[in-house]
């Protein structure tokens, strides 16, 4: 079994991160939603992670918000790319979260991506991006994506572009 798997630091980040496992769930691709933290459940934080690589987690994707120390968490129990989504809702609107999330010490990396929905739905294409360089079903599924965003764009434009 491969999976994708996704964790959040609490219960009140599911409403942003439901995006990053319904982007999953559109392309097939198996994935894990665990809500644990690593300040307020350490314990389970540690076990999750290891028991999820033994069985088959490729990727994880990790969320919080605030003093977002949870993907670094992770990246510290696993060798496994870890991805980190910053929460909004802290004092700074999760530029506290961001910082926290990237700003981690050599050798120890988290992959950030942006804050809120767009680093939710980014999480969840860079993993599969990680996963199809070597499942080429995958990578035929992302490469048709990107076709059909382009034509969305052209569509979007026509009615309302004015060109000379
Ligand atoms: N940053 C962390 C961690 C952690 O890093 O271990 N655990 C929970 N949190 C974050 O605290 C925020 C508020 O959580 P509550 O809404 O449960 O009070 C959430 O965004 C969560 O990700």
């Amino acid at each position: 079994m491969k999976f994708v798997s996704i964790l959040m630091g609490s219960k009140s980040d599911y409403s942003v991160m439901e995006e990053c496992a319904k982007t999953l769930e559109k392309f097939g691709v198996l994935h894990e939603v665990v809500v644990s933290s690593a300040h307020r459940s350490p314990e389970r934080t540690h076990q999750y992670v290891k028991n999820a690589e033994a069985k088959g987690a490729k990727v994880f994707i990790a969320a919080a918000g605030m003093a977002a120390h949870l993907a670094g968490v992770v990246a510290s129990l696993t060798t496994k790319p870890v991805i980190g989504v910053p929460m909004k809702g802290g004092v700074m609107e999760g530029m506290d979260a961001l910082l926290s999330t990237a700003q981690m010490p050599g050798g120890m990396p988290v992959g950030t991506v942006a804050i809120g929905s767009a680093g939710a739905v980014n999480s969840a294409y860079l993993a599969m991006q990680i996963l199809a360089i070597e499942d080429e079903e995958l990578a035929a599924k992302l490469k048709e994506d990107r076709i059909l965003k382009a034509k969305k764009v052209e569509t979007d434009s026509m009615g309302i572009e004015i060109i000379l």
